[in-house]
């Protein structure tokens, strides 16, 4: 081939190439694939391309994701320590009366045989009981004759003294909360309809979770459906499951679950709630007796917490009586002392029963349930 032919055959072959690589590039299809939409962006349709519309399209058309409902907060409550003095404003709504007409009679510059009745009068009117009035008096008499002269701060501090003594400084009031090795601690709470029971058993909970310790509620008030729902929403609020059976189930077969499950799930305590059906005694005694019965088949039971209504006087403490004689009460929880000037139920209520109590309600908060301390409650009866 002579020169002349070969660069023109070089020539023709360099404008094919331009040619052809010129009409490749020029192809639609062949771009790289951008990079997806920023979340929110390309799905809208508009501005984008037709391959992009495409893509993003199953996206526009999904169903609708269902936004589960929101899981309840679950409440860490207070400790208990420290709870009646924090919630004395309570007591002193209700009992300053009575500390102040003790201290103004206390206070006389004589006290005559006539004015040491008025002062038993008043101990007796605030339900302390005649034979720990006598007392009061009596130990005070001696003691101010002792004294001669009185400054107020000295009758505050006679008045208190006799007050905590007959109150009881020394009686055991700690709850057996403790569990035992991998079992649970139990906790029976027994009383009349409306004390205030299944209330009791909700703030009990808290009390109980507020330090530190895992909870599971048994709803053997089978009697009442209510009692059940209730407890449930106690539960609730702080992560405490419930065992509950249907309306009229039996109340042993529900305690029994109850504790078994909480063997199971090794809960810390189970707070029993009961139905108090005041019928005849004999039926309470074979109802809360074999609750007790089949629990203990599992656990021991570590408390019987007998709750009584403050407000309901001498006709609340011969219907717990009936309780205390059925089951082995160990604590006495003393609900709406909030609402009575008789404090001195307490006093009484010890007495009568041979029991402590170990607890005291103190308003329908979630919180008002604190555990009972003689020299606090008296100091907020007779005010700072
Ligand atoms: N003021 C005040 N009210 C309280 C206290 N404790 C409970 N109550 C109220 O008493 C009412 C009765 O309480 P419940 O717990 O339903 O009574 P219960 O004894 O369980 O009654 P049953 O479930 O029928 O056995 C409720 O309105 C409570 O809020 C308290 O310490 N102070």
């Amino acid at each position: 081939m002579d020169p002349i032919t070969l660069i023109v055959l070089i020539a023709a072959l360099a404008v094919l190439a331009v040619v052809v690589g010129g009409v490749a590039f020029l192809r639609p299809g062949r771009r790289k694939t951008p990079p997806p939409p920023p979340p929110g962006e390309g799905t809208a349709g508009g501005a984008g391309t037709g391959v992009l519309e495409r893509e993003a399209a199953p996206t526009a058309t999904a169903p609708p994701v269902e936004e589960a409902p929101p899981a309840p907060a679950i409440e860490l409550p207070p400790p208990s320590a420290g709870r009646l003095v924090r919630l004395r404003a309570r007591l002193a709504r209700s009992q300053t009366a009575f500390g102040r007409t003790m201290l103004a009679l206390l206070s006389r510059d004589t006290l005559d045989d006539e004015a040491w009745e008025e002062i038993e009068d008043a101990l007796i009117g605030a339900d302390i009981g005649v034979a720990p009035a006598r007392q009061i008096v009596e130990d005070l008499r001696t003691k101010v004759q002792v004294l001669g002269s009185r400054t107020p701060g000295e009758v505050r501090e006679l008045l208190k003294g006799e007050l905590v003594a007959q109150i009881g400084p020394d009686l055991p009031r700690g709850l057996r909360t403790e569990p035992h090795g991998t079992r649970p601690a139990v906790l029976m709470v027994v009383g009349v309809n409306g004390t205030g029971k299944t209330t009791t058993c909700g703030k009990l909970a808290r009390v109980l979770v507020g330090d530190g310790r895992t909870v599971l509620l048994g709803a053997a008030d089978t009697f009442r459906a209510a009692a059940a729902d209730q407890l449930v929403t106690w539960g609730s609020r702080v992560g405490a499951e419930v065992v509950r059976g249907e309306e009229g189930a039996d109340p042993a077969s529900v305690a029994f679950e109850a504790v078994k499950q909480g063997v199971e799930t090794k809960v810390d305590a189970v707070i029993v709630d009961t139905a108090g059906r005041l019928h005849t005694k004999t039926g309470l005694m074979d109802e809360l007796g074999k609750v007790k019965r089949v629990v203990e088949k599992q656990a021991t039971v570590d408390e019987v917490l007998l709750v009584l209504d403050a407000t309901t006087g001498q006709n609340g403490l011969r219907q717990a009586r009936v309780f205390a004689e059925v089951v082995d009460v160990t604590g006495i929880v003393l609900t709406k002392l909030d609402g009575t000037a008789k404090g001195g139920i307490v006093v009484q209520v010890q007495r009568e029963l041979g029991v402590p109590v170990k607890l005291v309600g103190l308003g329908e908060g979630p919180d008002d349930l604190a555990p009972f301390e003689p020299e606090a409650f008296v100091d907020a009866i007779l005010g700072e």
